[in-house]
């Protein structure tokens, strides 16, 4: 389900929101398997890599071993800590419907699972990404204001007509973050903790720049959704990231980038904070079609 102007209507079966029964008895043991070997080739890696809210996230929700969760089971914990819940979706859902979700403290998280023969590469999101990737992260008390906040930010964009602006925002934040620590970066992005080479190469693999979070340079600084991403951008902490971006009134700033010129996907500009330099060999030798 591609989420384009052709087709803004729900699709059969599916609610007016989008939403639509998790069917969860109806997943096969062979969709539960592709759960489990993906949850389990992500836990082993994520100690030392994934942020500590994340992780915290992960063993509160108990997002189990033994296959695909029930979104009622989830969603009795997750209301508990934060309010949010998970809904299932078919897949992509309109903007508009997306940031209605968000601004309610609803994810929209697609109902299918991967086959085994793509485990690691995807067009739209699945079960694992939304859910394995987004959910431990909504148990944060900060991270789950963020994101409430992203939704009301994205009906307000869609006003302004600067929406790509702001699903840059959410690019280099909710999907691909970083953060400094004591311990050194972490992963906080959705788009790399759920990804088995995402996770290394964001974190150890020389090629990409990494930069300190500016939030007018983020929305003017394109993103790649085809491979992994040239730059990713490092947060302080949850709480800055949160209030940035709630102090920050965006009309003014949407005002300035429609005469602000792009920055190139790999450029360093004089007032990045740098932490790597990235020699982008990866990107330059072809990315994945290359590999
Ligand atoms: C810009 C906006 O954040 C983005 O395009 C939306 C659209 N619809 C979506 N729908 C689903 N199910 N999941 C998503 O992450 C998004 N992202
Ligand atoms: N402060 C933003 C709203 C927002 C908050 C948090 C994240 C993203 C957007 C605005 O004025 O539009
Ligand atoms: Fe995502």
């Amino acid at each position: 389900m591609k989420a384009d102007a052709t087709f803004q209507a729900p699709p059969p079966g599916a609610r007016p929101d989008w939403t639509i029964d998790q069917g969860w008895e109806a997943y096969s043991d062979a969709e539960h398997q592709v759960w489990i070997t993906l949850y389990e080739r992500q836990t082993a890696l994520l100690p030392g890599r994934a942020c500590d809210a994340f992780l915290r996230g992960l063993d509160a929700l108990d997002l189990h071993r033994t296959g695909i969760p029930d979104f009622a089971r989830v969603n009795e914990e997750l209301s508990r800590l934060t309010g949010w819940s998970v809904v299932a979706v078919p897949g992509l859902v309109p903007d508009d419907v997306f940031f209605d979700h968000l601004a309610n403290r609803r994810f929209p998280a697609g109902q299918f699972i991967r086959k085994p023969q793509e485990l690691d590469y995807l067009q739209e999101p699945d079960i694992f990404h939304d859910v394995f990737g987004h959910v431990p992260m909504l148990t944060d008390p900060v991270f789950a204001d963020y994101m409430q906040a992203y939704g009301k930010g994205g009906q307000r964009a869609l006003g302004f007509g600067h929406l790509h602006n702001l699903a840059r925002l959410y690019w280099y934040t909710v999907e691909f973050g970083l953060m400094e620590t004591a311990a050194g970066l972490r992963i906080y992005g959705a788009g790399i903790v759920s990804s088995y080479s995402e996770s290394r190469f964001a974190l150890d693999d020389p090629s990409p720049n990494r930069l300190g979070f500016d939030l007018e340079r983020v929305m003017r600084t394109p993103y790649r959704i085809d491979d992994f991403q040239q730059v990713y951008f490092v947060v302080p902490a949850l709480q800055t990231l949160l209030d940035v971006t709630v102090e920050t009134d965006f009309a003014p700033l949407y005002a300035r980038l429609e005469t602000a010129s792009d920055i190139p996907i790999a450029a360093i500009e004089p007032a990045d904070r740098v932490f790597t330099r990235g020699t982008q060999a990866y990107a330059n030798a072809g990315g994945r079609t290359a590999a």
